[in-house]
């Protein structure tokens, strides 16, 4: 067996395939639920995600089980993953450091997960860590804290906040607002988690697939269409504006239309980052949309926003953009602030990571943090979704309802087959 590793600076590491693979008769799914029992009994933390169209999922795990960042500076995180909450307090910043990483290549079109499948190592483990994977028991829900007296938003709860929102619009409180909704749906402890990872893997191919587990954070899966930066050092860097919702139809791409109120929605977004950018002087940035595009069972409006990094002259960009961001006008409202004091007056739930971000930081000079959207977390005997719309003063406060019933579904389907 031969180990190879290339590390860059103490930050940074640069990925090179190992050659060594283990326990060729385990299926993907397999795979992950051993790294999901071998987390929990080991205290570590685990962060299993696969980029949008790409092939390969990557498995992360940080063997102390995280650390809490009190404040998030992008330059000064190594290797890892970050997952930031909607809003710091009761939820903290949490950083899971890269000290093993592995990667497993899926198939296109193979929705066989009983193929035996290799994991490769990228950054290996000890042979006593990969001793205790190998020999990890089934994850235990029952460990998992018991929601009891967390319920579902009634839809006459969410529609009545949904018309207080309009109302505040109408009296220019603020031009738009998300609110947001959760859904419980009694489990019986029985996910397979690994399986559920990978069907979404397969089902949605453009999203951010995830799944992670530390004490710290809970255990969440999501497939997020949303890119919140994506930062390559060097080279550019990325965000967008994706607003807008309608159902998939029969329709091509290239003949959906979209309502005036979808079209401003979506504005919205654009005009906030375009502001994001003023504020810290950058003029010269690439704008591609909106143009409509597919997540899962449904479609969005998205602008791209691009920088070229050199030429901008700005190593810090990543940094600074992500704190003049989040929350932005798709999660949150705008203006900001006025949007946001509604939400925590209104909301009955907290939001928790639901909203927030996260994904991998410095790996490969990829820091590409993602919108947590379409994600649910997953406790003793429940799994919550969480789902969010966006109102402006033309909004049906029905629709809004139906919207979030729709975006609930895309993990549901997943987990549940609803
Ligand atoms: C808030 C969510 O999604 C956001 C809100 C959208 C909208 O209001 O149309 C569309 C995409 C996302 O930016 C969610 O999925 O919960």
């Amino acid at each position: 067996m031969c180990k190879s590793y290339y590390y860059g600076s103490s930050q940074e590491i640069v990925l090179e395939k190992s050659t060594k693979e283990i326990n060729q008769q385990l299926t993907a799914e397999a795979h992950l639920n051993k790294f999901l029992g071998f987390a929990q009994t080991n205290s570590a933390a685990l962060a299993v995600y696969r980029l949008p169209n790409e092939s390969k999922l990557k498995i992360l795990c940080d063997l102390s089980g995280g650390k809490y960042i009190q404040e998030l500076n992008l330059e000064d995180l190594s290797s890892g993953f970050l997952m930031h909450p909607f809003r710091t307090g009761l939820n903290k910043i949490v950083h899971f450091e890269a000290e093993v990483l592995g990667e497993i290549l899926l198939t296109p079109n193979d929705n066989d997960t009983t193929a035996e499948i290799s994991l490769d190592w990228l950054r290996s483990p000890s042979e006593q860590i990969e001793a205790k994977i190998e020999e990890a028991s089934e994850f235990d829900f029952s460990i998992l804290a018991k929601n009891d007296n967390l319920r579902s938003t009634f839809s006459s709860e969410y529609i009545q906040m949904v018309e207080e929102g309009i109302q505040s619009i109408k009296r220019e409180e603020f031009y738009k607002v998300v609110p947001s909704k959760i859904k419980h749906i009694e489990s019986d402890n029985n996910v397979n988690l690994g399986q559920a990872f990978i069907n979404a893997c397969y089902k949605y191919p453009n999203a951010f697939v995830n799944l992670t587990f530390s004490a710290k954070t809970g255990l969440w899966l999501g497939a997020s269409p949303e890119t919140l930066i994506e930062d390559k050092k060097g080279e550019y860097f990325k965000t967008m504006a994706l607003a807008g919702t309608q159902r998939k139809s029969e329709k091509s791409i290239a003949e959906t239309t979209w309502t005036q109120k979808e079209i401003e929605e979506q504005a919205y977004v654009s005009r906030y980052i375009i502001n994001c950018f003023k504020k810290i002087r950058l003029r010269d940035f690439d704008e591609i949309g909106p143009k409509t595009v597919e997540a899962g069972n449904l479609l969005h409006l998205k602008t791209t926003f691009k920088v070229h990094t050199e030429s901008a002259n700005f190593p810090e960009l990543g940094s600074v953009m992500l704190k003049l961001l989040h929350p932005t006008s798709a999660v949150c409202g705008m203006p900001k602030e006025s949007a946001l004091e509604f939400i925590s007056k209104k909301e009955k739930h907290d939001r928790s990571y639901f909203s927030g971000f996260m994904g991998p930081v410095h790996l490969s000079g990829l820091s590409h943090l993602f919108v947590n959207l379409r994600c649910c977390q997953i406790n003793n005997q429940t799994v919550t979704f969480y789902a969010g719309a966006g109102i402006t003063e033309d909004s049906k406060a029905e629709k809004e309802w139906e919207e979030t019933e729709m975006k609930c579904k895309v993990l549901s389907d997943v987990i549940f087959g609803i």
